[in-house]
């Protein structure tokens, strides 16, 4: 059995002084990790002081991005040993943000996730199609080859760490989230590629999580489809009780 995993995606929305008190707030609240994964993943300037909070605690803290090289003249960007020299082992690859305006290619996104797994760092690598590829009919292609791009040159053993997150780009900060029965759908086809690239036993054990428009009222209907192992939230995640209540109803 797969572990529901819900994380949080704050994006730019929360300061240092928000993102500290959240910690604090939400750590005396929290249920224990046995039968949910939670985390938050914030600005980079943020991450060491929210670990320091969250210690003792099971509520994981993650990066929104780091850069694909080792080390070197990368003028704001953010390394793996940088993040993992705070206790950070988690972050968000590939948003579709970072996709449309940061340039995050396919082969970007391909060698981010290997940096990544390299550093013992779980990539949440996002896909997901655009509007118009879902009215033309060509969502599945666009998402299978967003993975199949984004796995290249990772194997089986290393892919079972990888967390992906299936988000839609026209449901993102939208209001406007896929139903469960479509968002079920993408899961599935999926799950199949990765059982076709890696076989049962990795495709089983890779958690796949829906983003877009996941709030408290709708999340258990999509934690009810059978290949959606939790969420990936960006706007009902920045409120302590609603932060809180997602994580309830995933395990209701
Ligand atoms: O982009 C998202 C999470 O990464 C989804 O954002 P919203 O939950 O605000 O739609």
């Amino acid at each position: 059995m797969r572990k529901p995993f819900i994380a949080g995606n704050w994006k730019m929305n929360v300061t240092d002084e928000e993102a500290l008190q959240f910690v604090t707030q939400v750590t005396e609240k929290l249920p224990s990790s046995d039968k949910v994964e939670y985390a938050l993943c914030a600005q980079a300037i943020s991450l060491k002081g929210m670990k320091e909070k969250a210690v003792g605690t099971d509520l994981q803290i993650g990066a929104q991005n780091l850069h694909e090289e080792e080390k070197g003249a990368f003028t704001g960007e953010i390394s793996a040993a940088a993040l993992t020299s705070i206790g950070v082992k988690l972050a968000i690859i590939g948003h579709s943000e970072r996709r449309e305006m940061f340039n995050d290619t396919d082969e970007r996104v391909n060698a981010k996730v290997k940096t990544a797994l390299n550093h013992g760092i779980t990539p949440i690598l996002c896909v997901g199609e655009l509007l118009e590829d879902r009215e033309s009919g060509s969502a599945d292609t666009v998402v299978k080859a967003q993975l199949e791009q984004a796995l290249a040159g990772i194997e089986s053993a290393r892919a079972a760490e990888v967390v992906v997150a299936y988000e839609p780009v026209w449901a993102i900060g939208t209001g406007k989230s896929s139903t469960p029965e479509d968002a079920e759908a993408m899961c599935k086809t999926i799950r199949e590629f990765l059982f076709d690239t890696y076989g049962p036993e990795t495709a089983n054990a890779i958690r796949i999580q829906y983003g877009g428009s996941v709030k408290p009222e709708n999340i258990a209907s999509y934690m009810a489809q059978d290949n959606i192992d939790g969420a990936l939230v960006g706007g009902a995640s920045i409120d302590v009780d609603s932060y809180l209540a997602l994580i309830e109803e995933t395990v209701r």
